[in-house]
């Protein structure tokens, strides 16, 4: 019997390992290569916390703080010593080690601090920064644990005449977003390779019926999912999935997990479980970020003697110090585009200037669905020009990324982007979490995301696992107090290099100026996008502006700037008294009321010829630049789509959802000025079931709040 087997299926803590006090000297000597040495010194800081609290307690007290004294196993650093202290099945080393296979040598400090306490089946919070490879340090001890069961036959594989049945669950894996359980199933099925271990996924937005098929077919012995389809699947008697073994469960970004959007469909999935004062149950909970607001839910639903392993020190950061964080600051939201082809531009320019550098493959974050989608349409019409394609920008893949699209159309764009050399993701916060896309060299993020939180995630798709990375905000000045608000204390340097982020974009530019040339190409992507589009970009960033800067005033202003100046747009959208009551707009100058019959009888309210979009460029006046574009897009199709699904609507729905969004903690706010609707950006897994009120608030205003 391996050693794993004892600990957790019997004799567990005659064996627990011991191990000298100070660990720190000696796991500094044998720490991967790739860890910055920013976490050498958090190894000091490496806690156990020993919750006090009893179980459903509403005490919110710090746990006391002891020196950790790791087990054995925190000793080992490589993965192939794990088959010599019995510790890890051969075939999951060989899975890791092989070259042909994972090809993964050294254990993270994460992966090596944790992996002695889940075989042994101590509740554990876990806490490293992005990247460092958590998924693998709940995986492997995880999967040994299964197979250390006595009562997991895994012979049974395979066999027609003996399946594994669909209630043969060991283990739960609940993730915030689709794709994030769909790549933690890849790298499970990588791990399980010939054990004779199931994975399956439940995912929302996929097909139910045949999601279900496979696991009553296949059986399943490690499920994987998103809350909502989890919820489905195993609350209905019909589907035959239940999980009467279940011995472990696991929330991965446990944080995102245990907020007000998604704890009461955590919650309900615990109860779907066994008892756990009748068959014991490990809980394991892993985030970069464990915000003090979390930490009475995590107590609640860990035993009270669950261990705390944070790699990232209390007085520390917790973004990697190799990522070079820049704040730039835009005079107005219309120039946020140019400003992201300046900087791709300038990074491909060094390049080919032979400055040794990877290819531009960045992933720009929005904070609306809708200007995410305008954006990467204007990214995708500017890289069409024949110009465009022959510069060293050429190869560049533009791609889009959120909720509102298909499940099939996200999960194509998330394997493109993966396989991208070069190239733009265009992205709401669908993937600020978990999602390990390789080679991202620049994360950039348009306007101060909701909370502290989602920029570390979104940061963290940038330099991982050792490599490096540039973090970008593009905020404008208006949003300064919240910025001190919600990032003051992180690293960032202001950056004045970008002209394009300063430059007045009411002027009209010459293509002789490289300033120009940029203005002139994103006016002209812009210009191709069609009237709906911009309305909804509009409206999908008023809750946010309105939120984010200083004064409303100065909110309505520069939407209204963004909408005439940069989407060469004639009358900003007209708003329902009712939305207008709801952001607080009602004495604010620059908001015209209305329900939208403006939008719907000017059949469109482009300027048309007056600033010339790209026709002004020169280039293409042939084509007809401007105004082809806002023929096409026949405004009155963008009046039409307004009033179905637009701010009219929004103005109806918007209060029954928690749209108090004037107010600093409306809806689903988290805490005091964290109040925008966009919190639950990237709430997973409601595409299929969404609440009613919920999803009409959604649609309105483009967000991809409590989407998925
Ligand atoms: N021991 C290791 N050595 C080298 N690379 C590793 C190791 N473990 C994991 N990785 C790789 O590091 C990358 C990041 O891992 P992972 O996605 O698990 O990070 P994470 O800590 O979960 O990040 P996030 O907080 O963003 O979810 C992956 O590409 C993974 O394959």
């Amino acid at each position: 019997m391996m050693l794993g087997t004892a600990r957790r299926f019997g004799v567990s803590h005659a064996l627990r390992a011991t191990a000298p006090r100070s660990i720190s000297a000696r796991l500094a000597t044998q720490l991967p290569k790739w860890q910055a040495p920013s976490t050498l010194s958090s190894l000091a800081a490496t806690r156990s916390l020993h919750s006090s609290f009893p179980r459903l307690s509403a005490a919110t007290a710090e746990a006391t703080v002891e020196e950790t004294e790791p087990s054995k196993s925190a000793m080992i650093t490589e993965f192939s010593d794990l088959a010599a202290e019995n510790l890890i099945h051969n075939k999951i080393i060989k899975n890791i080690i092989q070259p042909d296979r994972m090809n993964l040598k050294t254990m993270t400090e994460v992966q090596s601090l944790t992996l002695n306490e889940i075989v042994k089946g101590d509740d554990i919070l876990a806490q490293a920064k992005t990247g460092t490879g958590k998924t693998l340090a709940f995986l492997v001890p995880t999967l040994q644990n299964i197979l250390n069961d006595p009562s997991v036959d895994v012979s049974k594989v395979g066999r027609r005449s003996a399946r594994t049945g669909p209630s043969e669950i060991r283990a739960l894996i609940i993730s915030p977003t689709r794709e994030l359980a769909e790549q933690i199933a890849v790298e499970a099925k990588k791990v399980a390779f010939g054990t004779g271990l199931i994975v399956q996924t439940a995912v929302g937005g996929t097909q139910k019926r045949a999601g279900l098929a496979k696991i009553q077919q296949e059986g399943c012995h490690l499920l994987i999912g998103t809350p909502g389809r989890l919820k489905d699947i195993l609350s209905d008697p019909w589907t035959g999935v239940s999980a009467p073994k279940l011995n472990t469960l696991i929330l991965d970004e446990a944080d995102r997990l245990l907020d007000q959007g998604f704890a009461p469909d955590v919650e309900e999935i615990q109860s779907l479980l066994p008892d756990p004062t009748k068959l014991d149950r490990q809980t394991l909970m892993f985030s970069a970020t464990v915000p003090r607001e979390v930490m009475q839910m995590v107590r609640q639903t860990l035993k009270p003697d669950f261990k705390h392993v944070n790699t990232v020190r209390e007085d520390e950061v917790p973004t990697h110090h190799r990522v070079p964080q820049k704040l730039v600051y835009t005079r107005g939201l219309e120039n946020s585009l140019p400003a992201l082809l300046e900087l791709a531009q300038n990074w491909q320019a060094r390049r080919d200037n032979g400055e040794d550098l990877r290819p531009f493959k960045a992933i720009a974050y929005f904070n609306s669905t809708a200007e995410t989608k305008i954006s990467a349409d204007a990214f995708n019409n500017m890289a069409r020009n024949s110009q465009f394609r022959q510069s060293s920008m050429g190869n560049m893949r533009m791609l889009e990324i959120n909720s509102r699209l298909t499940q099939a159309l996200r999960t194509r764009s998330a394997d493109n982007f993966r396989k991208a050399r070069e190239g733009i993701l265009f992205s709401s916060d669908v993937t600020a979490r978990g999602m390990d896309f390789p080679d991202v060299t620049h994360v950039v993020q348009i306007g101060v995301p909701r909370d502290r939180e989602t920029y570390i995630h979104r940061l963290g798709r940038t330099a991982r696992a050792g490599k490096e990375g540039e973090g970008w905000l593009f905020m404008h000045r208006a949003e300064q107090d919240v910025y001190r608000k919600r990032l003051g204390r992180l690293p960032l340097t202001l950056d004045t290099a970008l002209e394009t982020a300063d430059a007045d974009l009411s002027q009209t530019f010459s293509n002789d100026t490289s300033v120009g040339k940029i203005v002139n190409q994103v006016t002209e992507g812009l210009a191709q996008c069609d009237g709906a589009t911009k309305v909804k970009s509009y409206m999908g960033q008023l809750g946010t502006t309105t939120g984010n800067f200083d004064s409303k005033r100065e909110a309505i202003q520069a939407l209204n700037q963004m909408f005439t100046v940069g989407y060469n747009m004639q009358t900003p959208p007209e708003l329902s008294p009712r939305l207008m009551q709801q952001l607080g707009l009602n004495r604010i100058d620059g908001v015209s009321m209305g329900d939208g019959t403006r939008q719907r009888r000017d059949g469109g309210f482009s300027r048309g010829g007056s600033r010339g979009g790209f026709s002004r460029g020169g280039d293409r006046g042939d084509r007809g630049g401007f105004s082809r574009g806002s023929d096409r897009s026949g405004f009155s199709r963008g009046g039409e789509r307004g009033e179905r699904s637009g701010f009219s609507r929004g103005g109806e729905r918007g209060e029954r959802s928690g749209f108090s969004r004037g107010g600093d903690r409306g809806g689903f706010s988290r805490g005091g000025d964290r109040g925008s609707f966009t919190r639950g950006g990237d709430r997973g897994d409601r595409g299929d079931r969404p609440s009613r009120p919920r999803r009409a608030f959604d649609e309105s205003f483009g967000n991809d709040s409590f989407r998925f």
